[in-house]
């Protein structure tokens, strides 16, 4: 018989390498980036300022963000082979999809892909910052049947992600709301799809590939795609008057409840207020969207807000399970106004700061990644026995 009993299925609760780039605790249910606690991040920060925080590891200086800045302004548009190969996607594919494949089409571009320097890394990161939100505004807006908007260098990233999915300027409440979401979702250590990327990178192929690969990984409904799943429960809910029974009659079907739990949090994710609260003020704004960027009733946030409260409250009370981070940033995305389809490509925007951060971390002390496995299958034997 085969010992398995030291294996730790899914590497949970191992300890894989060293990092400096952010700390997650679940003891004191807290998250700190290069040592600075997020909701303290969040509060005062451009994403620009914290994105620069965690690659670099230190805030930057006024130039230092100036120059980021205008890079960042500079790169925002699309070249024409990102934009057919978009085209060339059915609009039938998930958003994912799309994103996945025009980074790897920005991958094929960059005139740095072979160069694996630290330097070479940091400019590939920019350029990627720079124009995964017109990747996600085109493809938004090609299946609408709407006309591309060009990115406007006076506006910042949040505020001009908003303008090139919607094509008009967004509410103080909305940029914010956005802001802060880019700044939570932005790093969170040895993740699934981060640990995608440094096992990608660790046999030395090149950032872009450890980026697509982790897309990939974010993909998944466990992972990222459970922000868009959160609404999809929503929608299948209805009003918070339903939260109850609904919740009864998924629990007795051994349903995973998007939106809650976590591989390591087990009292509730640290970023989970913080981004409650920006939801909240969005619907207390009343500068808030349906899917699409449609008009909506002025009902419809109060709604939304109160079944947050009700399926958590219920959640709780039956499996004391609590909310991850993706159970607020669903329903703030949809009053943004995107398409439930296009939420885990707005966590993709976010985490490129940390996939890359940590590309270049693995780079700095690289061990290839090549785990064991128990085998458990038949004896040796032999054709023809
Ligand atoms: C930003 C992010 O990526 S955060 C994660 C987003 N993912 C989700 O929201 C998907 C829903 N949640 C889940 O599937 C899980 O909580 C995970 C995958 C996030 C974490 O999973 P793990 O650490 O492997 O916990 P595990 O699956 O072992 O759960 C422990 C127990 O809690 C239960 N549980 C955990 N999460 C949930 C949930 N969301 N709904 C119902 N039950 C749950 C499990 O069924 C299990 O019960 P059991 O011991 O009776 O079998
Ligand atoms: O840390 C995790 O396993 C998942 C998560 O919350 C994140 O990636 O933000």
């Amino acid at each position: 018989m085969t010992d398995t009993t030291d294996i730790k299925k899914g590497l949970a609760g191992v300890v894989v390498d060293t990092t400096s780039i952010s700390k997650v605790n679940p003891e004191t249910n807290s998250l700190l980036y290069r040592g600075y606690p997020v909701q303290e991040l969040a509060a005062s920060l451009s994403y620009e300022q914290v994105a620069w925080l965690i690659w670099h590891g230190e805030l930057p200086s006024e130039a230092e963000l100036a120059e980021f800045t205008a890079r960042e302004r500079a790169g925002r548009a699309l070249a024409d082979n990102v934009k057919a190969a978009i085209d060339l996607t059915p609009t039938s594919a998930h958003p994912m999809d799309v994103v996945r494949t025009a980074v790897s089409v920005l991958g094929a571009n960059d005139p740095q892909t072979a160069d694996a320097s630290r330097e070479a890394n940091l400019a590939k990161s920019e350029r990627l910052f720079a124009a995964i939100p017109a990747i996600v505004a085109y493809d938004q807006r090609r299946r609408h049947g709407l006309d591309v908007v060009a990115p406007r260098d006076d506006l910042d990233y949040s505020r001009n992600f908003l303008w090139m999915t919607f094509g008009d300027e967004p509410s103080d409440a909305a940029a914010e709301a956005f802001r802060v979401s880019m700044v939570l979702y932005a790093e969170h250590s040895f993740n699934a799809s981060t640990f995608t990327a440094r096992v990608v990178t660790s046999t030395l192929a090149d950032l872009h590939s450890a980026v697509v690969a982790a897309i990939g990984a974010l993909k998944g409904p466990l992972h990222g795609g459970a922000n868009e799943a959160v609404m999809d429960v929503f929608d299948e809910i209805g009003s918070a008057d339903g939260a109850e029974a609904w919740l009864d009659a998924a629990l007795a079907e051994k349903r995973k409840i998007m939106g809650f739990g976590h591989r390591v949090y087990k009292n509730g994710d640290s970023r989970v207020p913080t981004m409650q609260a920006a939801f909240e003020k969005l619907v207390e704004s009343g500068e808030f969207r349906g899917a699409g960027g449609a008009e909506v009733p002025a009902d419809r946030g109060p709604e939304l807000v109160a079944l947050y409260h009700r399926l958590a409250d219920a959640m709780d009370a039956k499996k004391s399970i609590k909310p991850n981070l993706d159970y607020p940033s669903g329903p703030a995305y949809h009053l943004l106004g995107f398409d439930t389809k296009t939420f885990t490509p707005l966590f993709v925007a976010a985490r490129v700061v940390g996939w890359t951060a940590h590309v270049m971390e693995q780079l700095e002390a690289n061990a290839l990644i090549r785990p064991l496995s128990q085998y458990v299958g038949p004896d040796e034997r032999h054709l023809g026995e």
